[in-house]
């Protein structure tokens, strides 16, 4: 496997060794011990989801406030583009972003740690998103930031993203440490 470093401190690319045939293909999309050698994930996972959007929805900037869940993700069907936000105001990379392009075909897994702000934008009809993460889901610990704030600046390749109602009404980063 291949691991890519970022700007953000531990926030890798990751990409699985793909084992081709005349069947198809087998890629292990997770090993506890490579996984930590070579990418840095010291944090067991405890909850796996899977979730599908069309075409223009965009779900996200989400994070966990007093548990913050570390996300090991990937496309198994479609394409997304995939977003990570530092919104750690003692960082030095703080407001600062990495965005990926992550499709069935590329078979990248983008691994953002805890306390980062995560969320993605399907570039496809259908896009078909899995995820490990390293805390459970509280639905009462959950936090997050406008996908167009002006401070992070994020390129995202579609102008009039799909929203759910919370996603549309989160705030900026300014906002939430006023
Ligand atoms: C996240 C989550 C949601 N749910 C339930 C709660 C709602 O009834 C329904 C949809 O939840 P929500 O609209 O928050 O789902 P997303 O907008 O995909 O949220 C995710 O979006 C971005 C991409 C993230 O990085 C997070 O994993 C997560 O915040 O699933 C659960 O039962 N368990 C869960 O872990």
């Amino acid at each position: 496997m291949e691991v890519i470093k970022t700007s953000l401190d531990g926030v890798v690319i990751i990409e699985p060794k793909v084992f081709g045939d005349e069947r198809g293909f087998f890629l292990e999309s997770f090993h506890v011990d490579r996984y930590r050698e070579l990418a840095g994930i010291e944090l067991p996972f405890v909850q796996d989801n899977h979730s599908r959007s069309s075409r223009g929805v965009l779900r996200g900037l989400h994070f966990q406030v007093k548990n913050p869940q570390g996300k090991l993700v990937r496309v198994v069907r479609g394409e997304v583009y995939d977003v990570a936000v530092d919104v750690n105001p003692d960082s030095p990379t703080y407001g600062k972003y990495e965005g990926v392009i992550l499709n069935e075909s590329n078979k990248r897994q983008f691994w953002v740690p805890p306390g980062y702000a995560h969320g993605f934008v399907v570039l496809s009809d259908t896009a078909d998103f899995e995820y490990k993460c390293t805390e459970l889901y509280d639905p009462a610990d959950e936090g997050g930031i406008i996908w167009n704030d002006p401070k992070v600046g994020i390129d995202w390749p579609i102008d009039n993203p799909t929203l759910s109602a919370k996603d549309a009404v989160l705030p900026t980063l300014d906002e939430l440490n006023a």
